[in-house]
């Protein structure tokens, strides 16, 4: 029994990954059940019939049809068919209409009777996928406040920085530094400064909806605003409106020399990229704007715009 090709059959029916086998041609010489059934749940024209199929032409046609995938497939596979590559491993998604699925392509050869075959066999790696995405996800927020960390803001920035640059428009950056937050630290404990970070965290989220802004944590306790599409007037307002509403929580820092309660202050700049200026100029800039303002008493915006080779200031 143990020798039989149906005990060997039975093994390959029983393992969930799909498995076919092709020979030089990319004819399909073999399938075992898990290949058919993905085929017949997933409505593939070939379906009823594998042993008629040529997989190489359904990789063709797929290319044909404009998945990218298809063509990478097709490719692979050839080059193991004419020994370019020992193996090819691809890991591409495959999307149904009611859930989102990834798989992984291994194509390995083997020897019969001097004819050449290669298996190829499909592993649905869905739930590994979606749990390197949670992990990803998780990497770009600040563990504290939930909103984006310093490393998305980064990234976040280029393109913004990017994307006005292709259109033109000017995008305006704000920093914003709480106000003797060491102080508040002090008084009252860590946890009620813990707690006054979430509160400006949930307030900044307010003032970062339309598309383009994005707001986060980019330090201890500074935070970071990228309004792109934004001139500096309405950005210069807008952060008025955030150091207000800042002011408005009256969370108390009774040792503050300014007010007894929390206030912030924002470095903010707006530039227009070109190919001259680089997103760290923004940031740059926007530090010593930040600096200007808590040099010069705190609890306000000190702003600038920025125009190759002239520049506006204002303090307000
Ligand atoms: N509770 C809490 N405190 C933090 C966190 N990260 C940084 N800090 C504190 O933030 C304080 C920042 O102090 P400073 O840099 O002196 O700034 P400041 O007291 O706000 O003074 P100015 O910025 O000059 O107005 C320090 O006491 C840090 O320990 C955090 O995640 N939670």
């Amino acid at each position: 029994m143990e020798d039989s090709n149906d005990f060997l059959r039975l093994i390959l029916d029983s393992i969930a990954e799909s498995i076919a086998v092709i020979d030089e041609l990319g004819d399909i010489r073999f399938v075992n059940h898990s290949w058919s059934q993905f085929g017949s749940d997933n409505e593939c024209a070939a379906a009823q019939d594998w042993s008629q199929v040529n997989y190489l032409s359904v990789c063709d046609g797929a290319a044909l049809a404009g998945d990218e995938f298809g063509a990478l497939a097709g490719a692979g596979i050839k080059s193991v068919i004419d020994q370019t590559e020992a193996y090819f491993n691809l890991e591409y998604p495959c999307h149904s209409d009611n859930e989102q699925r990834w798989f992984i392509m291994r194509v390995s050869p083997f020897s019969l009777n001097k004819e050449h075959f290669f298996v190829i066999s499909h592993q649905d790696v869905t739930e590994r996928k979606l749990a390197e995405k949670a992990v990803e996800k998780l990497a770009r927020r600040d563990g504290l406040t939930n909103i984006y960390n310093r490393r998305a803001f980064d990234e976040i920035l280029n393109e913004q920085w990017l994307q006005c640059l292709s259109v033109k428009q000017p995008i305006s950056l704000a920093v914003i530094d709480l106000d003797h937050f060491k102080l508040l630290n002090d008084t009252y404990g860590h946890q009620t400064g813990d707690d006054c970070l979430i509160a400006v965290s949930a307030l900044l989220k307010n003032f970062a909806r339309r598309t383009g802004d994005v707001c986060a944590r980019y330090g201890g306790e500074e935070f970071a605003v990228i309004w792109s599409y934004t001139t500096l007037l309405e950005a210069q307002s807008l952060s008025q409106a955030l150091l207000e509403e800042i002011r408005q929580l009256r969370i108390p820092n009774e040792r503050s020399p300014i007010v007894p309660y929390m206030t912030a202050s924002i470095g903010l700049v707006e530039m227009t990229p070109n190919r001259i200026l680089e997103t760290r100029d923004l940031i740059a800039q926007a530090d010593d704007l930040l600096y200007q303002a808590k040099e010069s008493g705190r609890n306000k915006v000190s702003s600038l715009i920025v125009i190759p080779s002239t520049a506006i200031q204002g303090q307000n």
